[in-house]
């Protein structure tokens, strides 16, 4: 499989090359050249296989014929070992036609442990082989951040630095990447937003010298590899409830499009998809603009779901161009638009396109703690606030006789006190995960300013090359 950059200045590249690029060199994000398909009878047969089954059948057209079977079957097997349940993604029926499909059974518990488990195994692999090294920089509005640190922590090959917006992330997120001390592991403290420290990530990359010069890599979903270990689950899901011979349709909580955007591709590649329901809190540039055809940028308002307060939402940009028939020139002026008057408006044909395929909605603070109160007293069934935007989005989307698979995108345990606000119910972290309240915590304070994080990084990281 070659990759393709989404504003169509970059070069075409293989697996091995996207993984490392993170961002493409014109700014871009990396797509495959083709989309893959499946037949019926693949797909049919997935139900009831064990999920790393699954994820390999889904994921080797993408990474072919870079990494041989073999060790393609053994990287995703030890990725999917850690998880403690073993369905990995299970599904629990809270309704006739609407499903819950929990993704925090991993070891951070977020639905981001999916993709990054196999993202640094496969880094990993592909390093070694390369006998290189490489700086890792993330931005995090919660959950990236944990689970990416967990994922890289130890590895001999890769110094990670993930940057977290200051008091904009639950205690628990925060301790999950703090309390690490692992020494090629960095939490930066970023005085900003997730968007600022998202537009400093992309700033890096943009950074030639600097990127060349400690071996940039990314873990955020900007990052090709992420989006294609989760669109294992959307097959799983549906294969499970009957596809490909019924349709299925899902609610996801959105913030940065990756994980509703692992939908999509599930779909280009032939699962039967109804409807994709992007489910956003008050932060809800997605449902305006899936409902005006204009993306207009506001201020981030902190909500109880921190995860998904987000207005720059990266991999929109993948749709966008597929959604205007891949034309980079479209995608180029609209990404140009946004940098400089905040605002951009979406041709009528690539609307018209998104809209057959995606529905949304939005569920404000007081929706979001209902539906919590109300889903466990309905069903004893505690969701955190990020699953509870989902939820109640969905309930405005079900449809008779097309099973509806919302989303759980992370454990209740990790917001406690929006939680317990909400129900009366205060959740606890397991206990091979409690210490992490008592450790010390340990981060570097930083402006949100590019050139100040880049020199903590070059002091920090031990991937740096010379003569760049
Ligand atoms: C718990 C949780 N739910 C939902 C989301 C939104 O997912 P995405 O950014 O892929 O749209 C995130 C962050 O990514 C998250 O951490
Ligand atoms: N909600 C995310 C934001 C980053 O998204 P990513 O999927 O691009 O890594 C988070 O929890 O950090």
């Amino acid at each position: 499989m070659r990759y393709v950059s989404t504003r169509g200045d970059a070069p075409i590249l293989g697996f091995s090359e996207v993984l490392l690029a993170g961002l493409a060199r014109d700014g871009g994000l990396y797509v495959p050249e083709t989309w893959p398909t499946l037949t019926p009878a693949t797909i049919a047969g997935f139900a009831g296989q064990p999920y790393s089954e699954v994820a390999f059948r889904v994921m080797h057209p993408f990474i072919d014929p870079e990494i041989s079977q073999v060790d393609l079957r053994r990287i995703i097997d030890e990725a999917y070992s850690v998880f403690r349940h073993p369905a990995v993604t299970p599904l629990i029926q809270i309704a006739p036609n609407h499903f819950i499909m929990e993704l925090f059974h991993g070891p951070t518990l977020a639905f981001k442990d999916v993709a990054m488990q196999f993202l640094s195994r496969v880094m990993d692999y592909v390093l070694e082989r390369r006998g290189e090294r490489a700086t890792i920089v993330g931005a995090t509005s919660g959950d990236t951040g944990g689970a990416a640190i967990e994922a890289f922590r130890g590895r001999e090959r890769t110094d990670i630095f993930i940057l977290f917006p200051k008091g904009r992330v639950s205690p628990v997120q925060q301790r999950q990447m703090t309390t690490v001390d692992d020494p090629n592991v960095h939490a930066l403290a970023v005085e900003g937003t997730f968007d600022d420290a998202q537009a400093i990530v992309k700033g890096m990359f943009n950074h030639f010298s600097f990127r060349d010069r400690v071996s940039l890599s990314g873990i955020n979903s900007i990052n090709w590899a992420r989006i294609v270990a989760q669109v294992v689950y959307y097959f799983v899901a549906g294969a499970t409830l009957g596809a490909p011979y019924r349709p299925v349709s899902f609610t996801v909580p959105t913030g940065n499009f990756g994980d509703i955007f692992a939908a999509y591709v599930a779909m280009r590649m032939g699962l039967p998809i109804r409807k994709l329901v992007i489910a956003t809190n008050v932060n809800d540039i997605l449902d305006r603009t899936l409902k005006t055809g204009a993306y207009e940028l506001r201020e981030v308002i902190p909500s109880t779901s921190p995860s998904m307060d987000i207005q720059i939402s990266s991999n929109f940009e993948r749709l966008l161009f597929e959604a205007t028939g891949r034309d980079a020139a479209q995608v180029r002026r609209m990404m140009h638009e946004m940098a400089q008057a905040r605002t951009f408006s979406i041709p009528g044909p690539a609307m018209e396109h998104m809209r057959t395929v995606f529905a949304s909605g939005r569920a404000d603070g007081a929706v979001t703690a209902r539906t919590i109160a109300e889903t466990y007293s309905r069903l004893g069934y505690l969701a955190d606030p990020h699953t509870a935007v989902g939820l109640a989005v969905a309930n405005e989307h079900l449809e008779r006789g097309v099973p509806m698979i919302t989303l759980a995108t992370a454990h209740p345990a990790k917001f406690p006190e929006a939680v317990q606000q909400a129900s009366g119910i205060m959740p606890h972290l397991p206990n091979w995960l409690a210490h992490i309240m008592r450790r010390e915590e340990n981060m570097v304070h930083v402006p949100a300013e590019l050139v100040t994080i880049e020199k903590v990084i070059e002091s920090k990281t031990r991937a740096i090359k010379v003569g760049y």
